[in-house]
């Protein structure tokens, strides 16, 4: 009878036992599966390669568009929240683009500047590379090939101190502008109609430049709405464009005034460069130096009427130099006004008007540090977050010139100096450095000096006469560049200006 039990009992074991080992072999199966769907998934996925750390993303993505809502209206905020989630190092899926982005300056270095020979090409996109720049001449979207290299050593001929400089002594009013000081114009020019269509039109042509002129290349699915939207009007924009830059050439190169545009053309066959070569060239310097510098000038003369303070100071040391000379204070006195330089310095940090920099393209699989980056991915340096970095620099949402007091380098020194003693990062990195720093440090000294010296830059008023102060917190986007939303100022007159007193 017991003996019975038994085999009853065991027999109703025998069954939960068989099932346990069933399920035990079914859920290794099953593991088996996964994992081995896992690996395949693994070895298709670009970013994946054995013995590297992987580059974290931000979990919110939808099928197809990824992460392109992530940014939302205000991408350099933005991008500042991400990292503080993810880290100096991030990725995106930007519809079909991948993009990597940074904010610490020793890993950009490392990225840009060591592996440079792999991070110095451009995304190949409809618009910038294909039209603007008629498939990759000039500078700025072309792929880092030899015409590139050739087209970039006659920009930096032309806009070194070498030539720059003669041309401020010669043309007193060059600071006005970059397409002026290219094309030899003088100050009655920015109100010549020719110069402000072209003027509008370099704004326009580097709206396209942004995501909005390429949403092709983030979604190729959807050409025929970017088709739609924009009509041929990117077409006539370039045959504009090159109308209009070929008459000012013409009349550089005709005409009795010395400027950077006449040299310029006197290299294009030493540098086996072509008419087009020079057209886009020509340009590259006005769409990459007019809207940055011109931003630039915006943010300091909207950051000043905040701080009456820093005015008086930079107010007093042009003073001396009045005092001093009996004339204006040029570039070449810069030395002996290191309030006026570290201004001008802290404004290229605290606002740049360049807040991604020109995204780079990678031409090859890059393995850096302990990430591993596939080729063809968008790099891009998140340089508003760079530059608020609290381990580089203190208290950085303030304002402080006091912070750069002791560094009296140029920019282009800082720009392309050893990365330990970088504190400038507003021009990029290594070969595809910005070529117009010197030209934009003179430009950005020279209005600031004249403005300052015979007036104060005080707050706009609204209908009630109270000051309407320029807001620090809502960038307006241009493209690639960023400035303030439109402001208003009021330029005073200083009764107390050293230049009433000299002869
Ligand atoms: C405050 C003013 C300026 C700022 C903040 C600025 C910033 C930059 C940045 C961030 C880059 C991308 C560098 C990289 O890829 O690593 C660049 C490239 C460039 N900039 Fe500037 N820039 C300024 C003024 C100028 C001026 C005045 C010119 C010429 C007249 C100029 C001409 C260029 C050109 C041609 C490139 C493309 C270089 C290449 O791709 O090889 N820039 N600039």
């Amino acid at each position: 009878m017991s003996h019975r039990l038994l085999k009853i009992k065991d027999s109703n074991h025998i069954i939960p036992i068989f099932g346990v080992v069933m399920l035990g072999l079914a859920a290794k199966y099953v593991y088996r599966l996964y994992s081995s769907s896992k690996q395949k998934q693994r070895l298709n996925d670009p970013w994946y390669k054995e013995g590297f750390k992987d580059i974290p993303s931000p979990s919110e993505k939808y099928p197809y568009i990824g992460h392109m809502l992530s940014l939302g209206d205000n991408p350099s905020f933005q991008l500042e929240k991400l990292h503080q989630e993810l880290g100096p190092i991030f990725r995106l899926q930007m519809g079909t683009q991948r993009w990597v982005l940074l904010s610490d300056p020793l890993l950009a270095h490392d990225l840009f500047v060591r592996n440079g020979i792999n991070t110095s090409g451009r995304h190949p996109q409809k618009f910038s590379y294909k039209m603007y720049s008629k498939g990759g001449r000039g500078i700025v979207f072309s792929q880092p090939d030899k015409k590139w290299k050739n087209s970039r050593t006659v920009a930096l001929m032309v806009l070194s101190s070498k030539f720059v400089d003669p041309l401020q002594k010669s043309i007193e009013d060059i600071a006005e502008s970059t397409v002026l000081a290219v094309f030899g114009k003088t100050t009655q020019s920015p109100d010549d109609p020719f110069i402000r269509q072209i003027i509008r039109d370099t704004e326009k042509g580097n709206l396209l430049v942004g995501s909005s002129g390429n949403l092709t290349s983030f979604l190729p699915g959807l050409s025929w709405i970017e088709d739609l939207y924009h009509g041929n009007t990117r077409e006539k924009l370039i045959e504009h464009r090159d109308q209009d830059l070929k008459k000012l050439i013409a009349d550089a190169v005709d005409g009795d005034v010395d400027c950077l545009a006449k040299q310029m053309m006197t290299f294009k066959d030493e540098y086996g460069l072509d008419d087009q070569d020079m057209l886009v060239i020509l340009s590259d310097l006005i769409s990459a130096g007019e809207d940055t510098t011109s931003l630039s000038m915006s943010w300091l003369f909207g950051i000043l009427p905040h701080y009456p303070d820093i005015q008086r100071k930079m107010c007093a040391e042009i003073d001396a130099i009045v005092t001093k000379y009996g004339r204006m204070p040029v570039f070449s006195d810069r030395e002996e006004m290191p309030y006026i330089v570290a201004v001008l310095r802290e404004n290229l940090r605290f606002r740049s008007s360049v807040n991604f920099s020109i995204p780079r393209y990678s031409t090859d699989d890059i393995e850096f540090h302990e990430y591993f980056i596939p080729k063809d991915t968008v790099l891009i340096t998140s340089m508003y977050t760079m530059h608020m970095r609290p381990e580089n620099f203190s208290e950085p949402e303030k304002f402080i010139p006091e912070r750069f007091l002791d560094d009296m380098r140029t920019w282009s020194a800082s720009a392309n100096g050893a990365i330990e003693d970088r504190d400038m990062y507003a021009f990029g990195w290594g070969r595809r450095v910005c070529p117009g720093i010197y030209l934009a440090e003179v430009e950005i000294f020279n209005v600031m000096v004249r403005t300052l010296s015979r007036h104060t830059i005080e707050p706009g008023l609204d209908s009630f006469g109270n000051l309407v102060y320029c807001s620090m917190d809502t960038l307006d986007t241009h493209g690639i560049t960023f400035g303030p939303k439109d402001f208003t100022i009021r330029l005073v007159e200083r009764k107390d200006s050293s230049l009433n007193y000299s002869s």
